[in-house]
């Protein structure tokens, strides 16, 4: 269990300041995996996310948790390069994702919030694009495509085309795509999205199991999902950091009640 480094929103925001954004080559800790820093990103004078700052060390799982609008798919972005932020900057690996972002991909698998585009392609083809695309050689792309598929249990799909699965399939493509380079980082946005009670165990074992060597930042703004999987949870809300420690301190937050927690915690936002 991570430490219960229950933190203010005062808190948070001093911790951001200790570190510059600019400071990019600065060492980060070697079991340091993933590393926000004073990320904010502004859209016009609206801000999706503020000053947000945390870090996951090697073999955490932690839950990035907030109601929907809160943040989290943007500063799961700027984590993985996609987005550049406004301010502050992100590591993975140690590597500064606008700076170095090819180094910090090969350790980075990403899950996208809306799955696996690429709709007209069958997952065979996907995977085949994407390990050409990653430059996997080509004594272990089989290998390493066979391994995907046995993982993510796709062998029944693996010729139909992406539009034509179930959002569980489609979620699992997505997830063998994430996973095919073997990085030891994944990001991973709603992995249970939309997801039956059925496709949601096996996702949740696929996670516990990944988590044996692999660091992992999944959202979520589902609580039990917090609760089920997670070492430590990062609470966000209107773009700020309000939440960092475990889920029992969570708990207490909530006099023993998450769902309490998650209310005092977003300013009473319904879920
Ligand atoms: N490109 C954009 N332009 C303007 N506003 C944006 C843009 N992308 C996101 N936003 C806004 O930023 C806020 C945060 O969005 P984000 O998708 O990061 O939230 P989220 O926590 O992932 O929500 P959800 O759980 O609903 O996916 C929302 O108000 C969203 O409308």
């Amino acid at each position: 269990m991570a430490e219960p480094a229950r933190q203010s929103d005062s808190a948070a925001i001093e911790l951001s300041n200790q570190s510059s954004p600019t400071a990019a080559s600065s060492a980060s800790s070697p079991t340091t995996m993933i590393e926000a820093v004073g990320l904010s990103k502004f859209y016009g004078p609206f801000a999706a996310a503020r000053d947000v700052s945390f870090s996951v060390k090697k073999g955490e799982l932690v839950a990035f948790l907030g109601p929907n609008g809160a943040g989290k798919s943007t500063t799961m972005k700027m984590l993985t390069g996609y987005i550049a932020p406004s301010e502050g900057y992100a590591r993975i690996a140690g590597h500064n994702m606008m700076d170095d972002r090819i180094a910090g991909s090969r350790r980075l698998g990403y899950l996208p919030e809306n799955g696996p585009l690429y709709p007209e392609m069958t997952p065979m083809g996907m995977l085949e694009f994407f390990a050409d695309a990653r430059g996997l050689p080509l004594g272990t792309k089989k290998d390493q495509i066979d391994k995907v598929i046995e993982i993510c249990d796709l062998s029944s799909v693996i010729y139909k085309p992406i539009s034509k699965l179930s959002k569980g399939f489609k979620q699992r493509v997505g997830m063998s795509q994430a996973l095919l380079h073997e990085p030891d980082v994944l990001i991973l946005d709603e992995p249970t999205a939309g997801l039956d009670p059925n496709q949601i165990r096996g996702v949740r074992r696929t996670m516990r199991k990944l988590s044996e060597t692999k660091t992992i930042l999944l959202s979520t703004h589902i609580l039990q999902e917090v609760e089920a999987m997670a070492d430590r949870v990062i609470l966000i809300n209107e773009g700020r950091k309000v939440y960092d420690g475990d889920v029992d301190g969570l708990r207490e937050t909530g006099h023993g009640d998450v769902n309490e927690a998650f209310h005092e915690l977003t300013g009473h936002s319904e879920i």
